[in-house]
C-alpha cells in the first residue's frame, strides 16, 4: 500500500459503502441494531400505509423464494381485517426480518424496508452517516479532475442517500453522480457491473470499483472493470494470496489519478 496509479482509461469511480466509504462498525453497531430493535414498533405505526404494505409484499415474495432455506420464516397473507390478524402477520414479518439479518442477507426486500425505517432515524437526527475522513477530500479532488463518482451498495438507493445526505460531514450527496443498489443485480454477479457501465454510458474498462469484499472485486474484474480492495479498520482480513493478487488501498488519498502530479 502507498500509492495506486489509476489506469488512464478510467473515467469513473464506483464505490462500495460498508467497509469502503464507511466503517463496518457503523452499519453493524448502529444501523442494524436500530432495525432489530424498532421493526415491530415501525410496522405497527405504518401498517396501513401503501409504502409499508409494498414492503411486506416484497418480503412475502422473498420468503416464498427462500422456502427451501433452513430457518426461513414464511409471511402469511392477512385473511381478515382487525388488529388480531395484523398482529399475527407483523409477528411473522419481525421474525423474518430478524432471521434474514442474522444471516446478513442482502435481499432487495430486506434492504427496501431497512431504508424506509432509517429515514426516521436520520431525519430526526438520531443517526448520522459515518464516512472515513479521507473520503470527502479525495472525491472532491477526483471530481475536480473530471472523474465521475458513483455508489454501488447492497443498501437501497434510499438508504444510501440518507447516509450521505445526513452524514457526519453534512449533506455530501452532491459528490455523487448516481447510485446503484441490488435492483441492478447482486454485487457478486459480473452482469451487475456490465449493467452499471451501460447505465452510466461507458465501457466497464472506464470504471474503477473500490470494495472491501473480494467476491465483489472478482465479479467486477470478470466484467472487465478495474478494481482495488480497500483495507479499513474492522474489515475482514485477506489471505496472503488475495493480498498479493489485488491492488490494495488503505485510504482514498492513495489513489493517484493519471493527471495528478
Ligand atoms: C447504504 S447503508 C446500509 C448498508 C447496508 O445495508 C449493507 O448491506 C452494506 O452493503 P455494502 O454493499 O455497502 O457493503
Ligand atoms: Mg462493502
Amino acid at each position: 500500500m502507498g500509492v495506486l496509479s489509476v489506469p488512464a482509461a478510467v473515467r469513473a469511480v464506483l464505490l462500495d459503502i460498508e467497509g469502503t466509504t464507511t466503517p463496518i462498525a457503523f452499519v453493524k453497531d448502529t444501523l442494524f441494531p436500530y432495525i432489530r430493535d424498532h421493526v415491530q414498533e415501525y410496522l405497527r405505526a405504518h401498517w396501513e400505509e401503501e409504502e409499508c404494505q409494498q414492503d411486506i409484499s416484497l418480503l412475502r415474495k422473498q420468503a416464498e423464494e427462500d422456502s427451501n432455506l433452513a430457518g426461513v420464516v414464511p409471511i402469511p397473507p392477512e385473511t381478515e381485517t382487525g388488529e388480531e390478524d395484523s398482529e399475527r402477520v407483523i409477528k411473522a414479518v419481525v421474525d423474518n426480518v430478524h432471521w434474514q439479518m442474522s444471516l446478513d442477507r442482502k435481499t432487495t426486500a430486506l434492504k427496501q424496508l431497512q431504508g424506509h425505517m432509517w429515514r426516521a432515524a436520520y431525519t430526526t437526527g438520531r443517526v448520522k452517516g459515518e464516512v472515513f475522513e479521507d473520503v470527502v477530500p479525495a472525491i472532491r479532488k477526483w471530481r475536480e479532475a473530471g472523474m465521475k463518482v458513483y455508489i454501488y451498495s447492497s443498501g437501497s438507493v434510499e438508504a444510501q442517500k440518507l447516509l450521505f445526505g445526513y452524514s457526519t460531514e453534512g449533506d455530501i450527496l452532491e459528490l455523487f453522480d448516481g447510485h446503484f443498489d441490488t435492483k441492478i443485480g447482486h454485487k457478486v454477479e459480473s452482469e451487475s457491473y456490465k449493467r452499471i457501465a451501460a447505465s452510466i454510458g461507458c465501457s466497464t474498462d472506464n470504471i474503477l470499483f473500490l470494495t472491501d469484499v473480494t467476491q465483489e472485486a472478482n465479479a467486477a474484474e470478470e466484467a472487465d472493470m478495474h478494481v482495488a480492495v480497500v483495507i479499513r479498520p474492522g474489515n475482514a482480513g485477506l489471505t496472503d494470496d488475495e493480498k498479493s493478487y489485488y491492488s490494495l488501498v488503505a485510504s482514498f488519498s492513495e489513489l493517484c489519478l493519471p493527471s495528478s502530479p
